[in-house]
């Protein structure tokens, strides 16, 4: 049976928490007072559907059941967890927790507030040690960060219980060892912040050029390596020893001593506001929403390749839930395997209006290198020398793919032995093939340059789904050639 969140706050960060918990696979219920909630919760979860299942490489869990509730006593029935994002005010949270406990005393409480204490929430309480800090990042339902933040009461296997439920819905809690306001990352958000409102209030520079500087340099290496591990590199051969002496002295001059907030007043509002209207007025929040969510499924995805940094997460997140599935025995049962989803983006459309032919066969290659990674022919595979290459494909384009349809693509195993693979691809909208993908790959010796068997571990994931799918009926296409007539 799915488990169930109740989500208390359905705004930004709700509407990416109950995104998140439905897309892996848990129920979720919804409290709060606002009529648009409905309405802004099925927006985020449009955006998160479009985008969360391009970062996994077997299928998803079937999505949660959503539920609007017209009480917090209502929400939080039944709840194995509670994750509380109303209005960032303390005395609106207080109150909140109090009418959780009321029903649900045991229950675990996390909060997403950007910057109180654990503790200073925890005044009061019935129920102290069952409220925390899970301070999450926008897009709750893409990046993975949770800052796990208890305080002294909180006990520590609750604690534990907390951070598994969130690597549950594939995020990376981050134990904070201490409590402290705005815990780590937002006291970083702040300083950047802060300087960048001097930088604007003094006319140093627009809000343009602020995320330029950002957007095209030290944003990229920090998305990938973080402060530290960025400014030892930055110290040349002898690291992080020679960084610090060269810019050590740098923290006495004038340039890294702003630490006063320049003034709050309706002009300060009414300058950034102003350009950053001129800035991205002209696209609507929710395009810039997806807007980043396509950029950041790029990036997440790159670092998936190359195990590092947020895509050992994404990695472990689906090695967890594959050995759920093979010891349900899912894998390998039978079906065509759902390996891929893509968004056709504005890019693949040619001069006829509807997505170009290669990026059918780029659909289907993403489709089977998923299939290669859940056999275990992946990047580290590939690393030690050996990879499969395909030795033959045939495409038929069956219906239009346009602008924004999302696409799934499917692997039907029609035959395997050692060396070789043979793969009926499909790619579907609307669950019908718009075009479909038959491939022969070969198992390479890359430096032999020469066909090998594949490893056993390789043949002992791939052999038991090639023995399932002999059961599905082959698709009329098989061995069809170019131009041959249907009889
Ligand atoms: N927006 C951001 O970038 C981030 C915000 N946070 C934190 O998440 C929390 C929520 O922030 P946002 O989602 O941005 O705010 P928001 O303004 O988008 O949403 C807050 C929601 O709480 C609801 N609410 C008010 N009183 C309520 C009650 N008694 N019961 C249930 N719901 C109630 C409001 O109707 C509103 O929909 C805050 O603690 C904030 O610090 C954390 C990470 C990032
Ligand atoms: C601006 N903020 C303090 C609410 C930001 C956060 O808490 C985290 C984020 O998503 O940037």
């Amino acid at each position: 049976m799915a488990r169930k969140a109740a989500i208390i706050g359905g705004g930004v960060i709700g509407g990416g928490w109950a995104a998140r918990f439905l897309l892996n696979g848990w129920d979720v219920a919804v409290f709060d007072p606002d009529p648009q909630a409905e309405r802004k919760i099925s927006e985020v979860l449009a955006n998160a559907r479009a985008s969360l299942p391009a970062l996994s490489d077997i299928p998803m869990p079937s999505e949660g059941v959503l539920s609007f509730a017209g009480t917090i006593t209502e929400a939080v029935e039944g709840a194995d967890y509670v994750q509380e994002s109303v209005s960032e005010r303390l005395e609106l949270k207080h109150r909140v927790f109090a009418q959780i406990q009321q029903s649900a005393p045991n229950v675990l409480i996390g909060s997403s507030t950007s910057g109180f204490k654990p503790s200073e929430l925890q005044e009061r309480a019935a129920n102290p040690g069952s409220i925390f800090v899970a301070h999450p990042f926008n897009p709750v339902y893409l990046l993975p960060l949770a800052e796990v933040v208890p305080s002294p009461r909180n006990p520590p296997e609750a604690v534990e219980r907390a951070k598994d439920i969130l690597r549950d819905i594939g995020m990376f809690p981050l134990h904070v060892r201490k409590e402290i306001d705005a815990h780590i990352a937002d006291r970083f958000l702040e300083a950047v912040w802060r300087e960048a409102l001097w930088l604007v209030k003094d006319g140093i520079a627009t809000t343009e050029e602020i995320d330029e500087a950002i957007r095209m340099g030290f944003g990229l290496r920090w998305g990938q390596m973080g402060l530290f591990e960025t400014y030892r590199v930055a110290g040349g051969e002898a690291g992080m020893k020679h960084f610090m002496a060269q810019f050590g002295p740098c923290l006495q001059w004038p340039w890294t001593k702003l630490t006063d907030v320049p003034e709050f007043n309706d002009g300060l509002v009414d300058l950034i506001a102003g350009q950053s209207d001129a800035q991205s007025g002209h696209h609507t929040i929710r395009e810039l929403e997806r807007i980043r969510d396509s950029n950041l499924i790029g990036f997440l995805r790159a670092l998936k390749d190359r195990n590092w940094g947020a895509g050992k997460v994404l990695r472990a997140h689906d090695d967890k839930r594959k050995a759920a599935l093979h010891a349900e025995g899912k894998i390998g049962d039978g079906a065509p395997l759902v390996m891929a989803h893509l968004r056709v983006l504005p890019g693949w459309i040619d001069y006829n209006g509807h997505m170009t032919e290669s990026r059918y066969l780029f659909a289907g290659s993403e489709t089977c290198d998923n299939f290669l990674r859940l056999i275990g022919a992946d990047m580290d595979y590939v690393a030690g020398g050996h990879s499969y290459y395909t030795a033959e494909s045939h495409v038929m384009h069956l219906d239009e793919a346009k602008l924004g349809d999302a696409l799934t693509g499917t692997v039907q195993v029609l035959g395997a032995d050692e060396k070789r693979l043979h793969l009926f691809l499909s790619i579907l909208k609307d669950g019908a093939p718009v075009a479909t993908v038959e491939q022969i790959l070969l198992h390479v010796d890359m430096k032999a340059g020469k066909s090998c068997p594949a490893a056993p571990e390789v043949l002992a994931k791939l052999m038991p789904i090639a023995e399932a799918h002999k059961a599905l009926p082959r698709p009329e296409a098989v061995g069809r050639h170019v131009g041959q007539r249907k009889s």
